[in-house]
């Protein structure tokens, strides 16, 4: 569905130094650096697939996501999408894709969202029957009945993200672009969004390119990471896969019975220690956590157990310290 092969695009940026003197000389003469946002990016994208587009600040997520929606013309390689260059054929190809940018509003800020809705009918050339089943289909699910009368500038950020979904989905998009989708919303409403992404997905075969640093996103929604840094492709993999390559680290709890020493397992790492309770890390590769619990309870009396996974979060920093970046 997403074929992306040896894509770059760099930025030309004005360099000025601080100052009024400076600012005076740069009206004459411009100095100029160039940001290299994307170097030889390739990957392909299957129908129906959720994939979570990672990278640090500045990796190049949001360059990526333009290039693919036809925002911005790459400086070299190919991007075809369901048979489309997107900054070619880009009034034929945006009637197949929703793009939703977290930090941007596609609304119009001073009138009521259903206008807002209503303007995208006649934008996209939405058939009447299709734009009313699909209007009321996702009022219901985004819960926006309350909303639909209110300006733009008056919703809260939660608000205005369902809103800002519904927007972009309202002409039955096969591909939906996500940049940063979950930024700055609250728990109940990031469940929600997340939800919903998950049903589109499923029910209607939507594929989706998310971008987030809420690696609770990427645990919750996407089959695959694509991890980017300084501009590169640097991993193309599931969550199973970088699991298995950083996630055997666990760390075993142990509440027992008052005990004098420190217990000592072999193969652990012991990380904390008082009377009642000790914290050890297991390398489960190596050392098997049922032996170390029964070792464990050789030495004292066990309370409680438990036994706990490493966080997605810390995975992706050991990824992005291999990286360097
Ligand atoms: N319009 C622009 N003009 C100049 N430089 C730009 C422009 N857009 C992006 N860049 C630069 O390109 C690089 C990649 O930026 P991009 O916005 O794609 O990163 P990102 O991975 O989305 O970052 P973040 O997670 O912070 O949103 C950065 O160094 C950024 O400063």
């Amino acid at each position: 569905m997403i074929a992306v092969e040896g894509l770059s695009k760099s930025f030309k940026v004005a360099k000025r130094p601080p100052g009024l003197k400076h600012a005076f000389k740069s009206l004459f003469s411009r100095e100029h650096t160039v940001v290299q946002a994307l170097q030889d990016v390739s990957f392909t994208i299957k129908p129906g697939e959720i994939v979570g587009y990672i990278g640090p600040n500045g990796a190049g997520k949001s360059t990526s996501i333009k290039v693919m929606s036809g925002i911005l013309v790459p400086d070299g390689g190919t991007c075809e999408i369901m048979g489309y260059t997107p900054w070619k054929d880009r009034k034929a190809f945006v009637k197949h894709i929703g793009v939703v940018f977290g930090q941007r509003s596609q609304l119009w800020w001073d009138v009521p969202v259903i206008d807002s809705f209503d303007l995208l009918k006649d934008i996209y050339k939405i058939p009447t029957p299709l734009y009313n089943s699909n209007k009321q289909l996702l009022t219901e699910t985004l819960q926006l009945q309350e909303l639909l009368h209110t300006p733009v500038r008056q919703l809260s950020l939660g608000q205005r993200m369902r809103c800002e979904i519904a927007a972009s989905l309202l002409h039955d998009p096969q591909i939906l672009f996500l940049d940063e989708p979950t930024i700055g919303l609250d728990a109940v409403s990031k469940l929600a969004v997340r939800r919903f992404i998950q049903t589109i997905n499923r029910e209607k075969g939507v594929t989706v390119i998310l971008t987030t640093h809420d690696m609770s996103d990427i645990e919750a929604l996407a089959d695959r990471l694509l991890l980017i840094g300084k501009g590169s492709l640097l991993y193309d993999g599931t969550l199973q896969d970088l699991r298995g390559r950083f996630g055997q680290k666990k760390t075993v709890v142990a509440d027992y019975r008052y005990s004098d020493g420190p217990v000592s397992v072999p193969g652990t790492k012991l990380i904390s220690w008082t009377p009642e309770r000790a914290v050890l890390e297991v390398n489960a590769a190596e050392t098997a956590v049922s032996g170390v619990i029964s070792q464990l309870s050789s030495q004292v009396e066990l309370i409680d157990v438990s036994v706990e996974a490493q966080p997605v979060d810390d995975m992706i920093v050991e990824l992005y310290k291999e990286y360097r970046l």
